[in-house]
């Protein structure tokens, strides 16, 4: 098969691989760019494969950078873009089901194309436009497949990733995992426990924001795999309880996936906090689940008040992002009206601050320095007081002369 149009970003690179051609070497564009072309999306990385060793591709280019000359890798500087070139390699032993313990180059792209995962990743791009195809990978881009290259199994051992992986790409393609692939997943899952959590939550990411994140996460249940995820052990419940909800929606965001997904499993905040912590997941990201999540937990319950809802702060959107895709029968936009029409969003939006106490009141820091400006926030959030300066120093006076009776 030949494609007569390419996208701009291949073109751009075209004279890289005519330059290595040149040469008298072979160069492709190979992994996940081709895919997407042939499928009609945007690219973003543009990878060449070839069979010039490292030192060759050096001597060819003015500027390059070494980004992963061990494994072959190197980055040629080209009109402020950069492209990874990686020499064509076979891996051959593997003792811990990630990384090769060495790495071998070869000259065949046959050879190369052989130890990648699925038959959709392991198409090539000459620079003519010709899709070089050995594994019959267009057959299954057509059929909506994901199938590995050659034996699972043995792609599985290579780097148990690959079994994220797959599940992933079910969820962003929309395809489906062939038979032998699905099998070899589910007798294959423990391997996943020699991989970095890190590269997982990576997969798992990308598997909640795809198009088809409901099959994708029955093929998780079905497979056993959700067991060798952190905290996901034995939630297969809760788990279909989100496919469900997500059969005619996709998540647009990686704090609302999250957040929604501790939401199903039932977590309160601090459990969340842990949850997420398993996951290596930020603290900015944990910091928006928790408020949201105290929020959506109340919602279960009963109606919140406005404290309530202020306190949830810059993760609102997020939140009622949640709320709609959760089974909670609450209309998001009341409350988000709600919301928009508080009469401050942030304690720095007060009519009076720490300095109007010490200047005014001449009240010195100390816990009840505290307790006046949070009675104070607490009171004009709830409208029992204006955002009014005149009048919180009125009321602020009442708290302090209270507060010294009652001593
Ligand atoms: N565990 C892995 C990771 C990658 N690859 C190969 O390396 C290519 C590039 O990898 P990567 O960028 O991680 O994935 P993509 O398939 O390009 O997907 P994405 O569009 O998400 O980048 C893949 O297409 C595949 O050929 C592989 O065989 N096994
Ligand atoms: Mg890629």
């Amino acid at each position: 098969m030949k494609l007569q149009q390419l996208p701009q970003e291949f073109i751009a690179a075209l004279p890289i691989l005519e330059k290595i051609e040149g040469a008298g070497y072979e160069a492709y564009f190979v992994g996940g760019s081709v895919r997407d072309t042939l499928l009609g999306k945007p690219i973003h990385d543009v990878d060449i494969a070839t069979s010039a060793f490292p030192k060759e591709v050096k001597a060819i280019f003015e500027h390059t950078v070494d980004t992963g000359i061990k494994h072959g890798t190197v980055m040629i500087l080209d009109q402020g873009q950069g492209y990874e070139t990686t020499t064509f390699r076979t891996e051959s032993t593997y003792t811990d089901f990630r990384r090769p313990d060495e790495v071998t180059f070869v000259r065949s792209l046959a050879e190369d194309l052989q130890r990648r995962d699925f038959t959709i990743n392991a198409l090539a791009l000459k620079s003519d436009g010709e899709v070089i195809d050995l594994f019959d990978g267009l057959k299954d881009l057509t059929d909506h497949r994901i199938r590995a290259v050659g034996k699972a199994e043995e792609r599985f051992f290579e780097d148990a990733l690959r079994m994220m992986r797959a599940l992933r790409f079910s969820s962003q393609l929309g395809f489906e995992i062939e038979a032998t692939t699905l099998q070899a997943i589910q007798d294959n899952a423990a391997l996943l426990n020699n991989i970095a959590v890190e590269r997982i939550n990576t997969e798992f990411t990308k598997l909640l924001l795809g198009k088809n994140v409901w099959y994708a996460i029955l093929e998780l249940l079905r497979t056993g795999v959700h067991n060798y995820l952190p905290g996901l052990e034995n939630s297969d419940i809760d788990l279909v309880g989100l496919a469900d909800l997500l059969k005619q929606e996709q998540i647009d965001d990686v704090t609302v996936a999250w957040m929604l997904l501790t939401f199903e499993l039932g977590l309160t905040a601090d459990d969340a906090q842990i949850f997420l912590k398993s996951w290596k997941h930020s603290n900015e990201l944990i910091k928006v689940v928790r408020s949201g999540l105290r929020l959506l937990n109340q919602l279960r319950i009963k109606d919140v008040t406005d404290w309530q809802l202020y306190q949830v702060g810059t993760a609102i959107q997020a939140t009622l992002k949640v709320l709609d895709l959760s089974e909670l029968p609450i209309e998001s936009t009341s409350l988000q009206v709600r919301y928009e029409q508080l009469p401050i969003k942030e304690k720095q939006a007060l009519a009076l601050n720490g300095g109007d106490l010490t200047k005014t009141l001449a009240l010195k820091p100390g816990p009840l320095f505290g307790k006046v400006l949070a009675t104070l926030e607490y009171k004009v959030v709830m409208g029992e007081l204006a955002n009014d300066k005149p009048v919180l120093l009125k009321a602020a006076t009442t708290i302090i002369q209270k507060d010294q009776q009652g001593k």
